[in-house]
């Protein structure tokens, strides 16, 4: 679908180059082009941008003239690198970068161009477990934040424009300074992103016996751990120091944590300190925005047994479109050698009891 060229902000945006063709970079390029924005991009890997161009993400090539915006989306250590160049070679009216850290990457930029207006930092905070083109998406940013970080230096209309870039995207900017996004990414994503390899790094070597009977809990606490080593490894070295302070933070808290377990283990403590950790953990979760940005959406979920045999999950979303009720999320639970899995419908707490009862009624096994 194409419509206008996206005209929030800093006047319309027309042309953008995107510089780094991977999940993010074809991701932005694919959600451009919807917007009808013409792209062009650009890959140190020329074939990985022919990729991209195949899937529709742009055009495989240089601007022949200076775009509106150009974005570096290649990995932390190499963004700065691809401003300087694309600054030196006048290549756009305004340059922003995707990469998970802002403060490093930009002021190697600033240092070598002081004062420079028309660079602004950016920082979508959606991503996927894969990289390259033919993991991208055009939905990836639908309702996500994007972090646009202006600099001291940065000119209005280009801060504007970077804004008008994260709305043709679907995403929805959030405003803040380098070192505080820094800060913040730490505490929401790079130290978590830690504690979860910790913790599957604890299953590595456990008994099987013990790893067998895992349930839903440790599948959700590890589920980043299962990423590829290297994205994580850049955004770890470029933010070393705000990710450690998180984490030093979290020691004192498991070093509370260790005493109030082991005053329990020698008997005669009361519960008062495990508690009040548990209550904190709820508390904390509590404030996460939900899947668009506002509060915490509680879904409701409809367990329905699929019989393993060959299209009976197309059969069961069927059934459900039928019930006329939309799926916000779905998620199967199935072990092998057993006949059958247990899908989990998920859906707005006020059409589970109708989706069950119509699944009932349909033949379906549902589990409530
Ligand atoms: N993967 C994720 O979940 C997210 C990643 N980001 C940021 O997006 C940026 C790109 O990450 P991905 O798309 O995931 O990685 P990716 O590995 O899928 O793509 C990066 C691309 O950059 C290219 N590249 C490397 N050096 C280059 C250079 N000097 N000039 C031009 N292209 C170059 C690589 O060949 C590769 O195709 C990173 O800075 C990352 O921090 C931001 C949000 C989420
Ligand atoms: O880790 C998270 O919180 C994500 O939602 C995915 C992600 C990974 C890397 C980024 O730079 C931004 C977002």
């Amino acid at each position: 679908m194409t419509s206008a060229p996206a005209e929030e902000g800093g006047g319309a945006l027309r042309t953008v180059h995107v510089a780094g063709a991977g999940l993010i970079g074809a991701s932005v390029g694919l959600a451009l082009r919807r917007a009808g924005v013409t792209v062009t991009l650009s890959d140190a890997d020329p074939e990985v941008a022919r990729r991209a161009e195949e899937l529709g993400a742009g055009k495989a090539a240089l601007p022949e003239e200076p775009v509106d915006v150009l974005v570096a989306a290649a990995p932390p250590a190499a963004v700065a690198g691809v401003l300087l160049e694309a600054v030196a070679a006048g290549r756009a009216r305004t340059y922003t970068d995707v990469a998970g850290v802002k403060e490093g990457p930009l002021r190697a930029v600033a240092d070598a161009h002081p004062g420079l207006a028309s660079l602004v930092g950016g920082h979508p905070m959606a991503g996927r477990e894969r990289s390259g083109p033919g993991a991208a998406r055009t939905d990836l940013f639908e309702g996500r934040p994007w972090i646009v970080t202006p600099l001291p230096g940065s000119g209005a209309e280009h801060v504007e424009r970077v804004e008008a870039l994260a709305l043709a995207c679907g995403a929805v900017p959030v405003r803040m300074e380098p070192a505080e996004h820094d800060r913040a990414v730490a505490l929401v994503s790079h130290a978590p992103h830690v504690v979860a390899a910790l913790v599957a790094g604890r299953l590595a070597a456990a008994p099987e016996r013990a790893v067998g009977v895992a349930g839903t809990g440790v599948r959700d606490i590890t589920r980043v751990a299962e990423s590829d080593p290297a994205p994580w490894l850049s955004l770890l070295t470029a933010n070393a120091a705000p990710v450690a302070e998180v984490l030093r933070a979290l020691r004192a808290d498991l070093d509370r944590a260790l005493d109030a377990l082991d005053a329990l283990a020698a008997g005669g403590a009361t519960t008062d300190d495990v508690e009040a950790l548990l209550r904190a953990g709820n508390a904390g979760r509590q404030r996460l925005p939900g899947r668009h940005g506002g509060p915490v959406e509680h879904l409701a979920t409809v367990p329905v047994v699929v019989p393993d045999r060959p299209g009976e999950l197309a059969r069961l979303l069927v059934a459900v479109e039928e019930a006329g009720v939309n799926v916000e999320d779905l998620e199967i639970e199935h072990s092998l050698g057993q006949p059958a899995g247990l899908a989990e419908v998920l859906v707005r707490p006020g059409e589970a009891d109708r989706l069950a009862a119509a699944l009932t009624a349909a033949g379906w096994s549902v589990h409530r």
